[in-house]
């Protein structure tokens, strides 16, 4: 039976070294080769991406070239942007390799707003880094000459910019996805996070944000009710230990082993941490739901046999 499944891609599946739109469209078109595995294989394909590299480096250009009479846009427009870009670079990629492969089905972006709380306590706190990382002469200049920005040291490989992160509450085109994968179209949302809103009323207004990529994803699995929520970044397993002589991957575990391994602070805080938050939020919220985190090398070996970090009640 045809399984629901929402992909969320890590920065790597985007961007290495080279931010140039052409090599970001390059690493999406090896992206697509393997995604397009889980179509072959007969599943319901929902993609969603990180932004924090792209939004931070359009901020920095939108200030850089910001006049009276062509004004920088807010977080809120440029997360949208992004939204914008990278759903145009993976329709693009996707189309092909759909094609390369005889497969009918179309791919389109939604532009996706989410709903967050105005009271979170993350507007008072930012600690979402975006954009490119500084040496610590280059953050002093940063500093002086944007005294509002926080700037943070993000485990000894220099200074990011660090904005707001709310909780995302709700996706607000979720059925909009939903109608789209029930015809055949392979949807792309909550793109970077999604849109970060909050409701007045009827009105929906943006707020300076980026929501993480993994929270918005597992929200937006529970609203179109996906069986699997799979999360890919450049690692194929989660591990215990990570990066000590005894560390030790862990295959298939349960959310009660989980939240063990968490209180034993194994998850750093701004990469891994968020990622099983969201596999252990899933697997909770849903009978029979199941949560993988693994790398985009490691797709047909987990299509093949299983082999990944696999969440289960
Ligand atoms: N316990 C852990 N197990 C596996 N990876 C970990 C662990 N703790 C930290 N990491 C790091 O977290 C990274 C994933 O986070 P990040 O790079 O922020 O994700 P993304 O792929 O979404 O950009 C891994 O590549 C790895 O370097
Ligand atoms: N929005 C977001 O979570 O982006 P990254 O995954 O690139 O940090």
């Amino acid at each position: 039976m045809a399984r629901r499944i929402v992909v969320a891609l890590g920065g790597n599946a985007i961007l290495s070294k080279d931010a140039s739109a052409a090599a970001q469209q390059q690493a999406l078109k090896n992206t697509a080769k393997y995604l397009v595995e889980f179509v072959k294989n007969g599943d319901e394909l929902i993609v969603s991406h990180g932004n924090g590299p792209q939004v931070g480096n359009l901020l920095l250009q939108q200030a850089a070239g910001s006049t009276d009479t062509n004004p920088a846009m807010p977080i809120d427009t440029a997360v949208a942007m992004t939204q914008g870009s990278i759903g145009y670079w993976l329709q693009n990629a996707l189309d092909e390799e759909l094609r390369n492969n005889n497969l009918s089905k179309t791919v389109a972006t939604v532009v996706t707003q989410v709903e967050v709380s105005e009271n979170d306590s993350a507007f008072t706190n930012p600690t979402k880094p975006i954009g490119p990382f500084y040496t610590e002469e280059e953050v002093t200049k940063q500093r002086q000459e944007n005294p509002d920005y926080t700037f943070v040291e993000d485990a000894g490989r220099g200074y990011r910019r660090v904005v707001p992160s709310p909780k995302p509450i709700n996706v607000v085109e979720s059925e909009v996805v939903d109608t789209l994968v029930a015809n055949n179209v392979i949807p792309v949302s909550v793109g970077g996070g999604g849109i970060p809103v909050v409701k007045e009323g009827n009105h929906l207004a943006g707020r300076e944000a980026v929501i993480d990529k993994d929270f918005a994803s597992e929200k937006l699995a529970e609203q179109i009710d996906a069986d699997l929520l799979i999360i890919l970044t450049a690692v194929d397993h989660v591990f215990v230990n990570f990066n000590k002589p005894n560390q030790k991957a862990l295959s298939h575990v349960t959310i009660d082993e989980l939240n063990q391994y968490i209180q034993e602070d194994q998850f750093a805080k701004g990469s891994m941490l968020p990622k099983v938050q969201a596999a252990i939020d899933f697997v909770q919220n849903k009978d029979d739901a199941q949560a993988v985190i693994t790398s985009l090398d490691n797709i047909s070996g987990f299509l093949a046999n299983g082999d990944a970090t696999v969440v289960t009640k």
